[in-house]
């Protein structure tokens, strides 16, 4: 036994650090063990797939359900995607391209599908992100793709006309946009506001109620707006806490936009789709043909099998006037067996149709 010192904040102090130390040995063992994985998946050729992501959901629910407390459980899940996440980059680097710069809100929905050890590779457009993934500069893609508020995000559905990629999963996350501040600012001395137009519309009236004396200024992103921020020695920014973090701004205030249910669903991009789970959705991609009833004899297949469409979108093809591109979301996987059914009885009622991918839904962070 080591004796405990006298002063008892020294002596929890010390307790502390041996778990620590213990702690720190056993996420060694752990990483090395992930990198024997690497060398099994590695051995199996280029074929394999080194991100796990059904393993990781797997990992992920035996570890919440365990935890007795009291530590807390939504530290479980970030702290667990963290871990598995640095592990991973010991089997191989993940490389993912997301819809940029860092630290706007993609940035976010791909550190919460990746973790923070996989390597970021931010671009300036959709179409970028899907041809960084195209061209195998990047294992995934992540770009938005609907906003609760906003609707639809037209260039993610037409980057698919034209793309083999699949979608192997969809992220939901609440948009909660903060005020940053550089550190030594009070609320008080701020004179100018700096934000993408749209975050600054969703903070209208908490901006109004608490920064009466500040000017907006609009900028190309959320991100951008927390580095002009941070060169404006009387700046704040209204942006994602990520922002904070990487451009070196304190957070004054969190959630200050004027609805406070706002949310953006995200699709991550790769060369495969993902296995069934049991909790899934499946992204179609039709062309129906041309004449009376067309709409009709894509959607009436999925009715009869009782299945659920949560969302249907339509897109000009730009390769014929008046042709339209149908994207449906439906639950269930394309391999359970009434979505196969239906799958093959479409084929047959459409011009064309592609299974843009099946993937386990999200369920709101
Ligand atoms: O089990 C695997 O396939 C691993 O590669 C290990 C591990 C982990 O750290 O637990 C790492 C990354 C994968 O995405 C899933 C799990």
């Amino acid at each position: 036994m080591i004796p405990m010192p006298s002063d008892p904040l020294q002596g929890l102090r010390q307790a502390i650090d041996r778990v620590d130390d213990e702690l720190l040995s056993l996420l060694n063992r752990r990483a090395a063990l992930a990198a024997e994985v690497g060398h099994l998946k590695t051995a199996a050729g280029p074929e394999a797939l080194f991100h796990a992501p059904k393993r990781e959901r797997e990992v992920l629910a035996r570890l919440e359900a365990e935890n007795g407390g009291p530590f807390p459980a939504p530290a479980v899940r970030t702290i667990f995607q963290e871990i598995m996440s640095a592990c991973l980059s010991l089997e191989k680097p993940l490389r993912v391209a997301f819809l940029g710069p860092e630290g706007t809100f993609t940035h976010l929905a791909a550190r919460h599908q990746f973790g923070g050890s996989s390597q970021s590779l931010p671009q300036g457009t959709i179409q970028a992100v899907f041809q960084a993934v195209e061209r195998a500069r990047a294992e995934y893609g992540v770009v938005p793709v609907e906003n609760a508020t906003e609707g639809a995000v037209d260039s993610t559905l037409d980057a698919f006309l034209d793309s083999p990629l699949r979608i192997c999963a969809e992220i939901l996350l609440p948009v909660d946009q903060a005020l940053l501040l550089r550190p030594e600012l009070d609320l008080g001395a701020v004179r100018r506001v700096y934000s993408h137009p749209q975050a600054l519309g969703q903070c209208r009236r908490w901006l109004e109620a608490h920064l009466p004396q500040a000017d907006r200024i609009e900028a190309p992103s959320t991100s951008e707006a927390a580095r002009l921020a941070r060169e404006d020695a009387e700046g704040a920014a209204v942006a994602s806490e990520l922002a904070a973090e990487l451009f070196g701004l304190k957070v004054a205030e969190t959630r200050i936009q004027d609805l406070a249910a706002n949310a953006t669903r995200f699709l991550v991009l790769g060369p495969k789709a993902a296995e069934p789970t049991g909790r899934d959705r499946t992204t179609l991609l039709a062309m129906a043909q041309d004449g009376p009833g067309a709409l009709l004899h894509l959607l009436e297949p999925l009715a009869r099998r009782g299945l659920n469409l949560s969302r249907i979108q339509s897109r000009p093809t730009r390769r014929k006037l008046w042709e339209y591109a149908f994207f449906l979301d439906i639950e269930g996987h394309a391999a359970d067996a009434p979505m196969a059914e239906a799958l093959a009885e479409l084929k047959g009622a459409c011009a064309s149709m592609k299974v843009l991918g099946s993937y386990p839904r999200a369920g709101e962070m």
